[in-house]
């Protein structure tokens, strides 16, 4: 049995999700938004290396390879890994948006069991925007982009002020991202306004 709640349901004054004139073109790799980041940093060892590539409109796919690190049962990917892939998924769309949000809420159905050394097909799509809130839906397939879908997803993401991360992320980090040129252009691609 699957379904989703109801405040992943678009309310009635919400409308189609509007492409940024300056988001990567189709096809495009979207790149790390944070080098560090678990889902697609290329720093982080012990990440899943996530690369999402722009579709149309607000859409894209994405890859991920699970490896014997994300195991949870004997040769099969962990659960949380592979909401965490669906959570990055989607996160990426906002690169599109040029929109910077974090995730509110995701809820995730496991259709079937993903075997370590699968490549992961995700595609992702925003399907509606309300205000700061942005509604959108992942899946992911395995044997080929067109194959069977093995874990889906719908979330909402909300979207926040440089601020969220500043305020709250631990010194250390802020200090280092805010001297990092590089993380600070990754951050303006995300911002409209910046
Ligand atoms: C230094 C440089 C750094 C640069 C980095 C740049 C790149 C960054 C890219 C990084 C990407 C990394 C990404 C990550 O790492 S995402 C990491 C995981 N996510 C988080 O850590 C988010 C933690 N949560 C929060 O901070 C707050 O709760 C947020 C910000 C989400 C909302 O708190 P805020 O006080 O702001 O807003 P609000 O409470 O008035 O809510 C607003 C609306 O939303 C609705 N709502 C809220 N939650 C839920 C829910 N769970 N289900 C259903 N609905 C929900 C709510 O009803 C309301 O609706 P309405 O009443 O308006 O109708």
């Amino acid at each position: 049995m699957s379904g989703i709640s109801a405040s992943l349901t678009p309310p009635a004054d919400a409308v189609a999700a509007v492409r940024h004139p300056d988001a990567p073109a189709p096809g495009e790799l979207l790149g790390a938004h944070y080098g560090q980041c678990f889902g697609c940093g290329e720093d982080q060892p012990h990440g899943l290396h996530l690369q999402a590539r722009a579709g149309e409109g607000v859409s894209l796919t994405a890859e991920f390879t699970v490896q014997p690190a994300h195991q949870g049962a004997p040769g099969l990917a962990h659960g949380g890994v592979l909401a965490t892939a669906l959570d990055e998924t989607l996160g990426s769309l906002n690169w599109l948006l040029r929109t910077i949000a974090v995730t509110g809420r995701l809820e995730t159905d496991f259709v079937r069991p993903v075997p370590v050394g699968t490549v992961l097909y995700l595609e992702a799509e925003v399907t509606a925007v309300a205000g700061r809130k942005i509604y959108s839906r992942a899946a992911g397939r395995i044997g080929g982009p067109d194959g069977p879908v093995a874990i889906r997803a719908e979330a909402l993401f909300i979207e926040v002020k440089v601020d969220h991360f500043v305020d709250n992320g631990r010194p250390q980090e802020i200090k280092a991202a805010m001297s990092d040129p590089d993380q600070l252009r990754r951050a303006r691609a995300f911002e409209v306004n910046p």
